[in-house]
């Protein structure tokens, strides 16, 4: 049994454990990180984030070629199988095996693999899962675990034709339909990526609309892109009971409604990783999704341990992972810590979606007096010459003030438009302003072009008054 004595200790080497203990060593501080995984790069590089990106990013060049008269000349349409599109979409989890390793070398970052478990506040037990067993202590320890697919118990995921979004990696066979349960943000970017590939799907929605968080006009663009690409939404739905055998599996709703399919993708929920951390050696307790309660400084109940990232709850991205490891980091070393808020939504679904600030509902509840600007993607002439032409930019500002209040986009690189947006939104007092937009010349044929067409309609609104 060899022991470990570090400054710094983080559990898990996803994006939020990664930057923490990068930020730390970065301070001269000896850490550590344990991954239970034989790589590093978290639920992240393997299972979510990045495949998942890779596999839509493969599935809209299939409907890019399929569907762009230039290529005709080169061949007939194709079709691709599943097997064959996430092969190629895997392709880049290595990559960022590699480039994440990298960084623990150059760092001088000690890496532990293992299953992590408390022994008490300052010691944590490695279990490599061959018989061999480390113990490190700390003074401050990092957890972050992450999440993973919710599982409720009457579900049967070890059925060959019930899937979830870990184990639709795995699934070697291209289904012709396919139920997928749960119109989160996973259940709608998988649709997308399924329906791409010509798979009917069924999307079982819990809720009354899609992803209601966003603003009603681009939750309704989704829903009537989703439907435009044969995919049928079910709103107000919940399940009842799966039953899988040799031949199909049967989706019960609570309705009445009885749903058959090839498969079905789950995509409700996650649940966060703190069932093999015996947090009962710390006095830590969860709440019933598996996560842990932290105060503005990711620190959790005991003094000297701290969680960031998804096992931490809302709002479970890559994104606000990497600023909270670096956040956790800042506290630990002495200085004062930014917590990460006003984080931008990016959803890959095809159209993709992004936005930040404030929904038209929201201002309007809040009795804000706003305008609103849009541009069509159709009136770009970057949109025209890309042929990517479906989308639009929309930017909610205050009427007196013409201060930016929300930026809301869809359409192709909505997640890269809206930093421009936000860059803006992000100036304070008089720097955040709309009028940015009209003194300022961009590069011309851009999709940046939506923006000065955005507030021009904006402004037009206004001196129409
Ligand atoms: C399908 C899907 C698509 C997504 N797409 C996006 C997206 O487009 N953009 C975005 O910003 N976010 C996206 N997310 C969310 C994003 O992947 C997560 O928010 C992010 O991975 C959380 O990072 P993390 O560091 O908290 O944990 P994780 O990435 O979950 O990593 C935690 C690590 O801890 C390890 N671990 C767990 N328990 C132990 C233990 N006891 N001992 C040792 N190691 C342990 C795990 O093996 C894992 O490697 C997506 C998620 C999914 C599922
Ligand atoms: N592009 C992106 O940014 C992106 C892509 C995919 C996933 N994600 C992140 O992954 C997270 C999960 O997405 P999702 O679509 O699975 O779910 P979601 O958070 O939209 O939830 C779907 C449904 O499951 C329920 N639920 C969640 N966890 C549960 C639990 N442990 N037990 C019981 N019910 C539970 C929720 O209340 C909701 O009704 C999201 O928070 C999202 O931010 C982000």
């Amino acid at each position: 049994m060899a022991d470990h004595t570090y400054d710094v200790l983080v559990i898990g080497s996803g994006p939020a454990g990664e930057s923490a203990a990068m930020s730390a060593a970065k301070s001269n501080l000896r850490v550590a990180v344990i991954e239970s995984r034989a790589h590093v790069g978290g639920n992240c590089a393997h299972k979510g984030t990045i495949p998942s990106k890779s596999l839509r990013h493969a599935v809209k060049q299939l409907i890019r070629y399929n569907s762009v008269s230039l290529f005709r000349e080169m061949g007939d349409t194709r079709w691709l199988s599943y097997p064959r599109v996430l092969a190629a979409a895997s392709k880049v989890i290595p990559k960022q095996v590699e480039l994440h390793t990298e960084f623990y070398i150059r760092n001088r970052v000690t890496l532990h693999t293992g299953m992590a478990s408390f022994v008490d506040a300052n010691t944590v037990n490695v279990d490599s899962g061959d018989g061999a067993q480390e113990t490190i202590t700390a003074e401050s320890i990092i957890i972050a675990t992450g999440s993973r697919p919710y599982r409720p118990a009457d579900v049967d995921f070890s059925h060959p034709r019930v899937y979830d979004s870990d184990t639709i990696l795995e699934m070697q066979h291209t289904p012709r339909h396919m139920i997928i349960y749960g119109a989160g943000v996973i259940g709608c970017e998988y649709a997308s990526i399924f329906s791409g590939l010509g798979v009917k799907v069924d999307l079982i929605n819990n809720r009354d609309r899609l992803l209601s968080f966003l603003d009603d006009e681009i939750s309704d663009a989704l829903s009537y892109h989703l439907r435009d690409s044969d995919v049928t939404v079910r709103h107000s739905e919940e399940y009842e009971s799966i039953e899988a055998d040799d031949h199909s599996v049967t989706l019960r709703l609570k309705s009445g409604k009885r749903l058959k399919a090839d498969a079905i993708l789950w995509c409700n929920g996650r649940s966060g990783n703190t069932d093999k951390l015996n947090l009962e050696a710390t006095g830590l307790d969860v709440d019933y999704r598996g996560n842990l309660k932290v105060s503005q400084d990711y620190r959790t109940s005991v003094d000297n341990i701290f969680a960031v990232g998804d096992v931490i709850g809302w709002p479970s991205l890559a994104s606000a992972s990497f600023d909270q490891g670096r956040a956790v980091a800042s506290v630990i070393t002495g200085e004062p810590c930014k917590p990460v808020t006003n984080v931008p939504t990016g959803i890959y679904t095809l159209p993709e979606i992004s936005s930040i600030g404030q929904t038209e509902t929201e201002l309007t509840a809040a009795r804000v007096p706003y305008e609103v600007g849009r541009a069509l993607f159709k009136n770009t002439a970057r949109g025209q010459i890309s042929g990517e032409d479906v989308g639009m930019l929309k930017i909610l500002f205050h009427v007196d003030s013409l201060e930016i209040l929300g930026v809301h986009c869809f359409g192709a690189e909505a997640a890269e438009i809206v930093h421009i947006g936000q860059a803006i939104m992000s100036q304070s007092g008089a720097g955040n302003t709309i009028q940015f937009f009209l003194d300022t010349t961009f590069n011309y044929p851009t999709m940046a072009e939506a923006y000065r067409l955005a507030a021009l309609d904006g402004i037009n609104r206004i001196n129409r008054r």
